[in-house]
């Protein structure tokens, strides 16, 4: 007897938008595992079409009679239960979306950028029209972290996440840490391999991981964040230069994604850091991802996987997909999204950081005086110093304790214009260590 001869009868049909990386992998999971997955969802899911751009590009294994171009008429059929966006982007994704919920379908979409930009507008509709609205895709691909933010860890107060989201980031950055090469060179290896698109913008300048942080900032502290809120630094700026100096000191460099109380409010960041080498997300390599969750019952928790690639993002749709569908039969819909707590989004100046900075400074008396005063003038603590004599001239290596990031820039920009200081060879955030939670 077949396993879904328990489930006779029951079909939802599903339309998937889209058909590129993600898609195809979603198209390929649905049919292989079909009855499987009717098992555990108590339903056939049929695909009833699937929406793409161009009707005559190969795609070897889907089945060419589903194909439309037209999206909005097959988000909206009758004959639809749930809708699946992986076409990416803001428009015409956010219109299917809101379409898709105003005509009673369940929506699962991986969908960062419009979430993070457009959030409060998908939730209100989803909430108007009783219509699901799951995105597990959407921040670190097949990583389980939004849905443990929104119902695991639902009964907890999380204090502050700290993440390596952008797969294409940590790879090029994982290059130059293990190699000594430049951006540029490991920018190319990164491209040739297939993680960064020919257009790498998104992934370098840190647009991607903002997203996603803003995201991750509103599950975790019930608070409405949008991309415009975080603070953004990518990649490109990086030099080995940073990297030897991370090393002298037994760290590497990640881009960080950062939410954390911060005052009376929140703070939402991404931009590289040194970490320890011993910090759990130090040995995060290659394209991995990986999420640090700290909550006041639970205490750290720390979740690492594939954060992109077609299967395991499609798998991280297919998870949603048995949801709503589940929630369809049941009746019912999932948790809302919570923002009760409406806390304020501080400005980057005021969140409390460290700073590592090594600076070229000429190796004679009375150096370091002004440059302590540098720091002691903006209220600036320093941690330690270390100083390498190279010749006539020197490398002074200075970590910071935690202050204003405002001050901190100021600091840099007095050293910048000291007479002893012939250059600032590197700046940059220290993250993960002890007198910081
Ligand atoms: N690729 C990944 O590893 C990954 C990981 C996590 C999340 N995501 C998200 O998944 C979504 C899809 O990503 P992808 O990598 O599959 O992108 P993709 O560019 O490979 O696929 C998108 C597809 O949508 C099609 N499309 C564009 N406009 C359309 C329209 N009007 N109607 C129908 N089809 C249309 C494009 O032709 C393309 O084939 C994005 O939101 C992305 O951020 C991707
Ligand atoms: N471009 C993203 C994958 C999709 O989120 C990354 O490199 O992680
Ligand atoms: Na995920």
């Amino acid at each position: 007897m077949s396993v879904v001869e328990d489930k006779p009868g029951k079909v939802l049909r599903v339309a998937l938008l889209g058909c590129g990386v993600v898609g195809t992998q979603v198209a390929r999971l649905l049919a292989e595992q079909a009855d499987d997955l009717a098992v555990r969802t108590g339903a056939r899911l049929e695909l009833a079409g699937i929406a793409v751009r161009r009707l005559a590009h190969a795609r070897p294994g889907v089945d060419q009679a589903l194909l439309t171009t037209d999206a909005m008429a097959l988000a909206t059929r009758p004959d639809v239960d749930v809708v699946i966006e992986v076409i990416g982007g803001i428009e015409p994704a956010r219109s299917l979306i809101l379409a898709a919920m105003e005509h009673g379908k369940s929506v699962v979409t991986a969908n960062k950028a419009l979430l993070a930009e457009h959030g409060e507008q998908v939730h209100a509709a989803s909430r108007a029209f009783g219509a699901d609205l799951y995105y597990e895709a959407a921040v670190a691909g097949a990583i389980p972290i939004l849905r443990p933010m929104r119902e695991s860890l639902a009964g907890d107060t999380v204090h502050r996440v700290l993440g390596i989201v952008n797969g294409t980031t940590n790879f090029i950055l994982d290059r130059m840490d293990g190699s000594g090469a430049d951006f540029g060179d490991s920018l190319e290896e990164a491209q040739a391999l297939g993680y960064a698109e020919a257009d790498p913008t998104a992934d370098v300048e840190a647009f991607d991981a903002a997203a996603k942080a803003a995201i991750l900032a509103g599950l975790a502290f019930h608070t409405r964040v949008t991309a415009a809120d975080v603070y953004r630094e990518g990649i490109t700026e990086v030099t080995a230069a940073d990297i030897a100096s991370a090393k002298t000191l037994g760290r590497t460099v990640k881009l960080l994604a950062i939410c954390e109380r911060s005052g009376d409010g929140v703070a939402v960041r991404v931009h590289p850091a040194m970490i320890p080498r011993s910090h759990p997300l130090a040995a995060v390599g290659g394209a991995y991802n990986a999420v640090f969750v700290e909550a006041q019952s639970a205490g750290r928790l720390m979740f690492y996987g594939a954060g992109a690639g077609g299967t395991p993002t499609a798998a991280a749709v297919l998870g949603d997909v048995v949801a709503v569908a589940r929630n369809r039969l049941a009746g019912t819909r999932g948790p809302e999204l919570s923002t009760y707590a409406e806390l304020p989004v501080r400005p980057m100046g005021d969140t409390l950081t460290r700073y590592h900075v090594s600076l070229d400074v000429a190796d004679k008396p009375g150096v370091l005086a002004p440059v302590a005063e540098a720091f002691a003038s903006h209220g600036v603590s320093i941690q330690a110093v270390r100083q390498t004599s190279r010749g006539d001239d020197a490398l002074l290596i200075i970590v910071t304790h935690e202050a204003r990031d405002a001050d901190l820039a100021a600091t840099i920009a007095e050293l910048q214009a000291l007479p002893v200081v012939r250059a600032v060879a590197s700046v940059m955030r220290v993250e993960g260590e002890e007198d910081q939670s």
